[in-house]
C-alpha cells in the first residue's frame, strides 16, 4: 500500500503529496490524518498523511520510517480544511495544517555531526578529533556554539567525508507526569513493619504511622508533592518503597490552568428580547440547518446567557461547541461563567497557557473528554467531529484575522466548519463590522437584535468634552475639568472608575524641540519608544534598543523632549491630582508576567483599587458592579491612522468602553475627551446609534470603493535593495493590470506608511475587485515567480482581505 504524504517543509516545490511504501507492520494503523516519519531527500522529516492507494505512478519510492501517532491529529475533515486553508489564503498545505495543531505537536529537528572514520579525522583534523573526544556524534548548535573556530575545519572534514551530517527528528507533546504514593502491602502488614522499624527510623516511622492512619479508603493516592510538603520525608518514602512497603507510581496528568472550580450556576429566566433571540437559534440546532446569524446586542444586553443556553440545547443532543472570544476578552471573569455553567465538559484554549498546557487541553478535545471549548482565534480549529454550534463574540474584533501564515479570518473558518457539520454559526457584538452588518442587510445573515440591557437598565449617559476647548482655557493636565470633577465624587462615594487610554498613536517619543527631529530606528521606518522603566529607547518592530541621546542627532541641540502620554504619565499625574486615589494600572509592561493580568483584575473586583487606568486590553468584557464612571482619555487617537477603517474602529472603540459603565444598580456615566468632538464615529458612538454610523461610513465605503463594497487582495514586497523591490513592484503591478477583468482595479505600486523593516525596503500593491475567478491562480503564480529564497531573497506576501494596510 501508499501513503500520500505532505512534508513539513513550508515551500512552494514540495507543495505537493509525495507518495510513500507503507511497511507491512504500519498497515493497520496508517491513516489519513498521522504523521509519520520519512526519509526526504538526504534528511529525516515528519509528514501529514493526507491518502492512501493502492498503487503509485512513481516505480521507486521510498518507506515510511515511522508512525507518529496512534489517533490521528488531523480529522478527515480538519485534512480537508487544510486544503481550503491553503487554497484560498495562498500558503503550503503544510504550514495550514499546522496551524490547525497544538504548538506542542510541531516538530523538533536536530542537526547531527556523526563521525564516519575516526582514524582519518586523527590523522588529518587532530583538533576536530578532540573536539569529539569520546563520542562520535555531536550537536550541530552545540558544537558551533562551543567551538565557533571549528566551522572550516568541520566543512573540510565534511567535504573529505570524515563526517556526515543527519536530520534527528523527534516530534514532541509530552504528557505530564507526576509521582503518587500508595501502600504496597496491607495495613495489618504496615503495622508489624512499623513495629520491626529500628528505633532511628524516625522519619520512616513517620511516613508508615501517616499512611496507617489515613489509608481508610482505596483511593487514597497522595502526590509525593503533598506529602512532603506536609513534612514526611521523601528519602523516608524512597526508603519504603525500596521495601515494596509503598510504592511510587507515576501518573499522567492533564495540566489544568483553570483548575480552581468555578460556582456552578443555573440558566436564567431569559427576557422577551433574549427569548426572540435564542428560538431561531435553537430551532437550527434542532433542525441541522446551517445558518449565519449576527447578534447586535447593546452592550451589557445579556448576549452571554444566549450563547450558554444555545450550547446547552447543542449538548443536550450529543453535540459540541466552540466559543470564540477574543484574546484580551478571555479573561478568568469569562472563562468562569462557561465553566460555571458546563463544568468539567469545557476546555479552554489561549496564549497564556504554556505549550504543555495548551497541548493538554486540545488532547482533552480530541479524545472526547470534553463537548465545549472557549479561547481565541485559533480554537477554532478545535478538532470536534460533531460541531452543533459555533460562537463568535465580539465578532468585529480585528485579532480575529490572523497576520502571519496562512492568513485567515476566524469568521469564514468558521462559517466553512459549520456548514460541513450543518449547524449554525453565531456571530454576536455591540458594534458588528460593517461587513457582517452588511450582509446581514442583504439577508445573507439573519439578524437578531438585543435593543435593551437586561432589566430596562438605562445604556450610560455620555458627555463629550472638547479638548482644544480646555487648552484655550490654559488646561493642559491629560484630564479635562469635567472629568476630574466626576472622579472625585465617585471616589467619595466609594464608586469605581475606568480609564481607558488607547496605546495606539499615544506611545511616548522622543523629538528634539529646536529642529524637529524624532529619534527613529536605523532598521525601521518608525520612531523609537521610551521605555521609562529601562530609561531606554525601543523599536516596537525588531527590539533594536539604545539610551536615550544626549544631543539632537541631526542639529546637536540638548533640547530633546518626551511627547505623548502613556499609561505612566496617566498615572503619575492622577497621583498629583488625586493622590487618596488606589490605582491599577493595566497595560504591557503591568501585565507581562504570567497570571498578572487576573491578579490585577481580581485586585479591582474586590474593590482593592478606586480606579483602573489601562489600554486596550480593558476596553472589553470586564463586568464590575462598582464602576459607575467611565473615562477615555483620548478618543481620537486612532481617527488619524493611514486605515480606512479608522473610523470604525474608533466607533467600535469608544461604545465598548462606555459599555463597562453602570452594568448593574448604579447608573453609569461616560466622559468622552476629544480633539475632533464633532466627528460621526465620536457623536454617534456617544449617542448609541449604531445605524447612524453605519449609513454615514457605509456611503463613504462607496465612495472610495472600499470594503464591504469591493474586496481587497494586498501584495508586499520587501528587499535589502530599494531599487530591487520597486522594480519587482512595478512589474508585478504590469501583470495584474494585464491579466486582470477590466471590472477590478490595482493600485499602486506604492511605500506603505511604515517603508523599512528589519533593513528590508517594503513596497506595495493593492486589487480592488468585486468578482475576479482569475484571481487566486493569478497570485499564487506570482508569488511562485517572484518569490526568492534566503535571507536577501524578494520576500512576497500576499494577504486577501487584509485588515492592516500599513
Ligand atoms: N435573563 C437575565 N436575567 C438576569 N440577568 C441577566 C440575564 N441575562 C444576562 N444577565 C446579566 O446581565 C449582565 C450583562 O450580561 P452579558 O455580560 O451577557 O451582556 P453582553 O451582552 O455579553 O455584554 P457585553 O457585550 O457588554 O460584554 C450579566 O451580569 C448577566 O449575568
Ligand atoms: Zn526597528
Ligand atoms: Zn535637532
Amino acid at each position: 500500500m501508499i501513503a500520500e504524504v505532505y512534508i513539513d517543509i513550508p515551500a512552494n516545490p514540495v507543495d505537493r503529496p509525495f507518495d510513500y511504501k507503507i511497511p507491512d507492520e504500519y498497515l493497520d494503523i496508517l491513516v489519513p490524518g498521522v504523521r509519520v516519519k520519512v526519509p526526504f531527500g538526504n534528511m529525516r522529516r515528519l509528514g501529514f498523511v493526507t491518502a492512501i492507494k493502492d498503487h503509485s505512478e512513481f516505480k521507486r519510492l521510498k518507506t515510511i520510517e515511522s508512525v507518529e501517532d496512534h489517533l490521528p491529529v488531523l480529522t478527515p475533515e480538519l485534512l480537508e480544511l487544510g486544503k481550503w486553508l491553503a487554497d484560498t489564503t495562498l500558503c503550503p498545505t503544510v504550514t495550514a495544517f499546522q496551524a490547525m495543531l497544538p504548538a506542542a505537536l510541531k516538530a523538533n529537528y536536530r542537526k547531527i555531526v556523526q563521525v564516519e572514520h575516526m582514524e582519518a579525522l586523527k590523522k588529518n583534523v587532530p583538533e576536530l578529533a578532540n573536539v569529539f573526544g569520546q563520542t562520535d556524534r555531536l550537536n550541530w548548535t552545540d558544537l558551533l556554539k562551543r567551538h565557533p573556530e571549528s566551522l572550516s575545519s568541520v566543512n573540510h572534514a565534511l567535504r573529505k567525508g570524515y563526517l556526515s551530517i543527519h536530520q534527528q527528528v523527534r516530534s514532541q507533546g509530552s504528557t505530564k507526569k507526576i509521582a503518587v504514593v500508595v501502600p504496597g502491602v496491607s495495613k495489618v502488614r504496615m503495622l508489624e513493619v512499623l513495629q520491626k522499624l529500628d528505633n532511628r527510623a524516625k522519619q520512616q516511622k513517620k511516613v508508615l504511622q501517616h499512611f496507617i492512619n489515613v489509608s481508610e479508603s482505596a483511593s487514597y493516592q497522595p502526590k509525593m508533592r503533598a506529602l512532603t510538603q506536609a513534612g514526611l520525608s521523601k528519602s523516608a518514602i524512597l526508603a519504603l518503597a525500596e521495601k515494596d512497603v509503598l510504592v511510587v507510581r507515576r501518573v499522567e496528568q492533564y495540566r489544568d490552568p483553570y483548575k480552581q472550580s468555578a460556582k456552578q450556576t443555573e440558566p436564567l429566566k431569559l427576557t422577551d428580547e433574549q427569548q426572540q433571540v435564542l428560538a431561531p437559534v435553537v430551532r437550527a440546532i434542532r433542525n441541522r440547518e446551517h445558518h449565519v446569524y449576527l447578534c447586535h446586542g447593546v452592550t451589557g444586553s445579556g448576549k452571554t446567557e444566549i450563547y450558554l443556553q444555545s450550547i446547552q440545547h447543542v449538548l443536550a443532543l450529543q453535540q459540541q461547541a466552540i466559543v470564540l472570544v477574543p484574546e484580551i476578552s478571555l479573561t478568568p471573569q469569562m472563562v468562569s461563567r462557561f465553566k460555571g455553567r458546563f463544568g468539567t465538559q469545557v476546555a479552554v484554549l489561549h496564549s497564556g497557557l504554556s505549550q504543555g498546557e495548551k497541548y493538554d487541553e486540545w488532547r482533552k478535545i480530541r479524545e472526547g473528554k470534553v463537548q465545549v471549548v472557549v479561547g481565541a482565534r485559533s480554537a477554532i480549529f478545535a478538532p470536534f467531529q460533531n460541531l452543533g454550534i459555533i460562537i463568535i463574540d465580539e465578532e468585529h474584533e480585528s485579532s480575529y484575522k490572523q497576520e502571519d501564515m496562512p492568513r485567515y479570518h476566524t469568521r469564514d473558518v468558521a462559517i466553512r466548519r459549520a456548514q460541513k457539520y450543518c449547524c449554525p454559526v453565531v456571530l454576536g457584538s455591540a458594534t458588528p463590522s460593517l461587513e457582517s452588518f452588511a450582509r446581514a442587510q442583504k439577508q445573507v445573515y439573519t439578524l437578531l437584535r438585543l435593543k435593551e440591557r437586561v432589566n430596562h437598565r438605562p445604556l450610560p449617559a455620555v458627555h463629550i468634552v472638547d479638548l482644544r476647548e480646555e487648552m484655550r482655557q490654559g488646561n493642559h493636565s491629560v484630564f479635562s475639568r469635567e472629568l476630574l470633577e466626576k472622579m472625585k465624587d465617585r471616589l467619595q462615594k466609594n464608586e469605581q472608575i475606568v480609564l481607558f487610554l488607547n496605546r495606539r498613536g499615544y506611545s511616548t517619543f522622543v523629538m528634539c524641540r529646536s529642529c524637529g527631529t524624532v529619534v527613529t530606528c536605523p532598521h525601521c521606518d518608525i520612531s523609537l519608544t521610551y521605555h521609562r522603566t529601562l530609561n531606554r529607547l525601543k523599536c516596537h518592530y525588531c527590539g533594536f534598543e539604545c539610551s536615550v541621546p544626549e544631543r539632537c542627532p541631526t542639529c546637536g541641540s540638548d533640547a530633546m523632549r518626551f511627547f505623548g502620554t502613556g499609561t505612566q504619565k496617566v498615572e503619575a499625574e492622577l497621583n498629583r491630582l488625586i493622590p487618596e486615589a488606589r490605582v491599577i494600572r493595566m497595560d504591557v509592561d503591568t501585565t507581562r508576567k504570567k497570571g498578572s493580568h487576573e491578579r490585577l483584575l481580581r485586585r479591582f473586583g474586590e474593590q482593592k483599587a478606586d480606579i483602573l487606568l489601562g489600554t486596550q486590553m480593558i476596553a472589553k468584557g470586564l463586568d464590575f458592579p462598582k464602576v459607575t464612571l467611565v473615562g477615555v482619555l483620548a478618543a481620537d487617537s486612532l481617527l488619524h491612522l493611514p486605515d480606512f477603517r479608522a473610523s470604525e474602529k474608533t466607533f467600535q472603540l469608544i461604545t465598548q468602553v462606555s459599555g463597562r459603565a453602570g452594568r448593574h444598580d448604579l447608573p453609569g456615566e461616560v466622559v468622552i475627551q476629544s480633539y475632533a468632538p464633532e466627528h460621526y464615529a465620536v457623536t454617534d458612538a456617544a449617542a448609541h446609534n449604531y445605524e447612524r454610523f453605519y449609513t454615514q461610513e457605509m456611503s463613504l465605503r462607496r465612495k472610495w470603493g472600499y470594503p464591504p463594497f469591493f474586496y481587497l487582495a494586498l501584495i508586499r514586497l520587501s528587499h535589502p535593495e530599494p531599487a530591487y523591490v520597486a522594480g519587482a513592484a512595478e512589474r508585478i503591478t504590469q501583470i495584474l493590470k494585464k491579466q486582470l477583468s477590466g471590472s477590478s482595479q490595482v493600485l499602486g505600486p506604492v511605500v506603505p506608511s511604515v517603508s523599512k523593516i528589519k533593513d528590508r525596503y517594503r513596497y506595495q500593491c493593492m486589487v480592488k475587485y468585486k468578482r475576479e475567478p482569475a484571481l487566486l491562480p493569478i497570485l499564487r503564480q506570482i508569488m511562485q515567480h517572484f518569490q526568492e529564497s534566503g535571507t536577501n531573497g524578494l520576500q512576497v506576501m500576499i494577504d486577501m482581505n487584509p485588515l492592516a494596510l500599513m
